[in-house]
């Protein structure tokens, strides 16, 4: 049995992720963090009002020896020190929580190293998200001229999302920057054209109703290109979840994109 510990379990991923684990044959939710919620127990809340989880509400506190995987979905203030506290404590980080900064990542996986501890910074956990990532890169070597639309539900912290900003970077690697549109265009609203990464342009939507949704669209002369991916629901999240909880235990490195276990 695989020992976790969900991080940021009141929230709408946290939530989901503490009913994927404790329906899974193979896993364990040895305890849940949060520093926003109240209760000392998982089992103060009525659906699990069976079991006996520990709720911690500061880092100090946690029984970490107990833990072997620490799956984060929190906030991008919350996720750098939460990662490294797992990775001093020799526990393996699966974090979900988007929005930490390639610096950020970069001193993270020299704390692993240097701890020889694996885990997995994962932008989107969905299969259909990761294969939009890597159908976009092999696209962008043939149309190089891209925009990415993000859309998501209206609580989202973060923009552009997490997998809007990594789909750009993965298509970065082939495509060479060059500015896209008309050199002389203004814009007549201030951010009209959206974000600029590299030239390509990236656009943000926050409407109620959504969850996460993405649109890569390629343009060539006389012709275009539309890859889209949706997720209807969190549980589209889950089966990436576990296949990294599962997996990440024989890794000795801090790795980014799901793809890299699947
Ligand atoms: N990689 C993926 O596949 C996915 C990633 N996400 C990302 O996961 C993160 C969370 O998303 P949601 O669940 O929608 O947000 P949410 O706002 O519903 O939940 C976040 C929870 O984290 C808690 N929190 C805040 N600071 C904390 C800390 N220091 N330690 C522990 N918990 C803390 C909050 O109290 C809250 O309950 C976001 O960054 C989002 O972009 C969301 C969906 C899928
Ligand atoms: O906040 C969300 O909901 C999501 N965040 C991730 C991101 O920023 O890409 C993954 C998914 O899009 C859902």
């Amino acid at each position: 049995m695989v020992k976790i510990l969900v991080a940021g379990f009141k929230g709408r991923m946290g939530h989901t992720t503490v009913e994927m684990v404790l329906n899974h044959p193979g896993f364990e939710l040895v305890g849940v963090y949060d520093p926003h919620s109240i209760e000392k127990n998982l089992n103060e809340i009525n659906e699990f009002s069976e079991l006996d989880v520990p709720a911690y509400h500061q880092l100090s506190d946690i029984a970490t020896g107990k833990v072997e995987v620490w799956i984060d979905f929190t906030s991008p203030k919350a996720v750098f020190e939460n990662v490294k506290f797992a990775l001093e404590h020799h526990i393996s980080p699966v974090v979900g929580t988007t929005g930490l900064k390639d610096e950020q990542v970069a001193q993270l996986q020299r704390i692993a190293k240097k701890n020889q501890v694996g885990g997995l910074i994962a932008p989107n956990f969905g299969i259909s998200a990761v294969l939009l990532m890597q159908f976009a890169k092999q696209a962008a070597k043939y149309l190089p001229d891209v925009e990415i639309i993000e859309m998501h539900h209206d609580k989202k912290l973060d923009a552009p999302s997490g997998t809007a900003l990594n789909t750009a970077k993965m298509i970065a690697e082939i495509r060479s920057e060059h500015y896209q549109g008309n050199p002389d265009e203004t814009e007549v609203l201030p951010g009209a054209r959206g974000a600029n990464f590299q030239g390509m342009r990236i656009h943000s939507v926050r409407l109620p109703g959504y969850v996460a949704h993405e649109q890569v669209l390629f343009g060539g002369p006389g012709e275009a290109l539309t890859i889209r991916q949706d997720s209807f629901d969190r549980s589209s999240f889950m089966s990436g979840v576990a296949v990294a909880v599962s997996k990440i235990g024989k890794q000795h490195e801090l790795l980014v994109g799901l793809e890299n276990l699947l």
